[in-house]
């Protein structure tokens, strides 16, 4: 393995992954604190920013056309709109675990980013370097009976996508059908949960998972990480391990 490879060797390339406002976090119920002068949040995205859906070797992504206000998230913790710009998944090897955050100890099977970068900024690289810069939408996937119909069209493409580099249009998706019924979250500040791990993230997690299949986890377990003229490595377990926590939690 690379070492860039191992989560507890990144600090080696990258001193920040050791910083103090590390992502994932264990959010545990008893130590959040209420914050009642937050916000509920809003999305308001465009069906038709929707471009394309690629494997690029460490998840699933769906990009989006970010060049104007055409998709935003506002309210909650946020100071003002943010631009969406891809959503991506992470998943285990098996249905036990798989997602970043942990809930009162409760690993889910896979965890939905949806990422959001501040337009103050002149474009998503330099908002990267600021503690304000990206807001991203946390939503656990949990393994159920009934599964959330919407998760559909997003596994129907991954057949098209199975190898690192593979990418397909994925025209006219509007990604708030992903969301739970309640919007009731958590929000804290932290980073990038993969290399350069840059801690310029506002993290909103909902608090109610999406319910998806057995079937369809596999189906993310299907892609492989590598290219196609590569052996076939399964794209498993491309989640963080929790990092210290070092600050208070706020819950709406
Ligand atoms: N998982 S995460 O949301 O922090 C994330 C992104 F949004 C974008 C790139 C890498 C990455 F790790
Ligand atoms: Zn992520």
């Amino acid at each position: 393995m690379s070492v860039c490879a191992r989560p507890d060797q990144w600090h080696k390339n990258y001193p920040i992954a050791k910083g103090r406002h590390q992502s994932p976090i264990e959010i545990n119920n008893k130590e959040v604190h209420y914050d009642r002068s937050l916000l509920p949040w809003f999305a308001s995205y465009d069906p038709c920013a929707a471009k394309t859906i690629l494997n690029n070797g460490k998840t699933c992504r769906v990009v989006f056309d970010d060049s104007f206000d055409r998709s935003v998230l506002r309210g909650g913790p946020l100071p003002g709109v943010y631009r969406l710009r891809q959503l991506h998944f992470h998943w285990g090897s098996s249905d036990d675990h798989g997602s970043e955050h942990v809930v009162n100890g409760v690993r889910y099977a896979g965890e939905l980013h949806l990422l959001h970068w501040n337009p103050k900024y002149s474009n998503y690289l330099d908002a990267v370097r600021r503690t304000d810069g990206i807001a991203v939408l946390a939503i656990f996937l949990q393994v159920g009976k009934t599964p959330k119909p919407e998760m559909k069209r997003i596994l129907e493409e991954i057949n098209a996508i199975k190898t690192k580099g593979k990418e397909a249009p994925f025209p006219n998706f509007d990604p708030s059908v992903l969301f739970p019924k309640s919007h009731d979250y958590w929000t804290y500040h932290g980073s990038f949960t993969t290399p350069p791990c840059e801690e310029c993230i506002t993290w909103i997690v909902l608090r109610e998972p999406i319910i998806v299949s057995s079937d369809q986890m596999a189906k993310l377990r299907s892609l492989s990480k590598n290219a196609e003229n590569e052996p076939d490595l399964p794209l498993v377990d491309n989640w963080r391990p929790t990092q210290p926590r070092y600050f208070r939690m706020v819950f709406v």
